[in-house]
């Protein structure tokens, strides 16, 4: 079976300086894959350079068996980008902005129908937008428009998501309701790629996690438990620079 992705010995440099550094990594099918590590060493970039939107210095990358230059089916693939205003400076409604998910469905032959307007609603509803479907998108708060963006990719019911930070911003409640959603959907075989500095209610879906530091994977397996004063009953946080101590260390 193909594998959502796979990318081998990649290494991406920006400004010439070395970001990733020779990363081998393989998504299967069904995974809820986690990747971890500190601020700048280089989980944007990775998650990025899987979809193909920075280029390989070296190595090579596979989105389900094809280099992303020619990967064509883009409704397989559900994006959450990081911190992204969603607007983007056109005034958008929140409803155009999570219909624009369903973009990689249609054609000239298939305009748009009852199923992608219900697959709109359902999308609206797991973020708890419903009532905010006809606002301007820019008049949302940051957590607010993160939530629009996780909905604009349940819109488009890929087989993959790849959410980087998906739950930055995001209120406790809001966290809860999306990783339920996710249970939703990995329980319906879908696959999914979260960067993420606190797991929170996401943890016990996570079924691999990876950290990364200064461009290389240094850990691999489950996600690093906390430790010390944080290890304490009522801190629940996960800390990913903090995998030394892990039993599944890779180098
Ligand atoms: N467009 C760019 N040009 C030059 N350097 C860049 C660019 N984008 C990112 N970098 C650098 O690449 C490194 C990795 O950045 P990246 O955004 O992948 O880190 P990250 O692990 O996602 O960080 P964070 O946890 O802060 O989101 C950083 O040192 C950053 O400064």
């Amino acid at each position: 079976m193909t594998v959502p992705f796979r990318m081998t010995g990649g290494e991406v440099r920006l400004d010439r300086r070395p970001v990733l550094r020779g990363v081998d990594l393989t998504v299967e099918p069904g995974e809820v894959l986690a990747v971890m590590g500190p601020n700048g060493s280089g989980k944007s970039t990775l998650i990025r350079s899987l979809l193909g939107l920075i280029p390989l210095s070296a190595g090579r990358v596979e989105l389900y068996g094809v280099p992303p230059s020619r990967f064509r089916d883009w409704k397989r693939v559900g994006y959450v980008p990081q911190r992204l205003s969603v607007g983007g400076g056109v005034p958008a409604t929140v409803r155009e902005v999570v219909s624009s998910g369903r973009i990689a469905r249609q054609s000239r032959f298939r305009p748009f129908s009852a199923a992608d307007r219900r697959a709109v609603d359902r999308a609206l509803e797991a973020v708890g937008m419903v009532h905010r479907a006809r606002d301007s998108a820019q008049e949302l708060s940051g957590g607010q428009q993160q939530r629009v963006l996780i909905a604009r990719a349940l819109a488009g019911e890929p087989d993959v998501f790849v959410m980087d930070e998906p739950t930055a911003g995001v209120d406790a409640a809001s966290q809860e309701t999306l990783a339920r959603t996710l249970r939703d959907q990995v329980a319906e075989g879908r696959t999914v790629v979260l960067v993420a500095h606190e797991l929170g209610p996401m943890e016990p879906l996570i079924t691999r996690s990876v950290v990364l530091e200064n461009g290389l994977i240094t850990h691999e397996g489950a996600p690093p438990r906390p430790r010390g004063e944080c290890a304490r009953p009522g801190h629940d946080h996960v800390h990913p620079h903090a995998p030394a101590e892990e039993p599944h260390l890779l180098s």
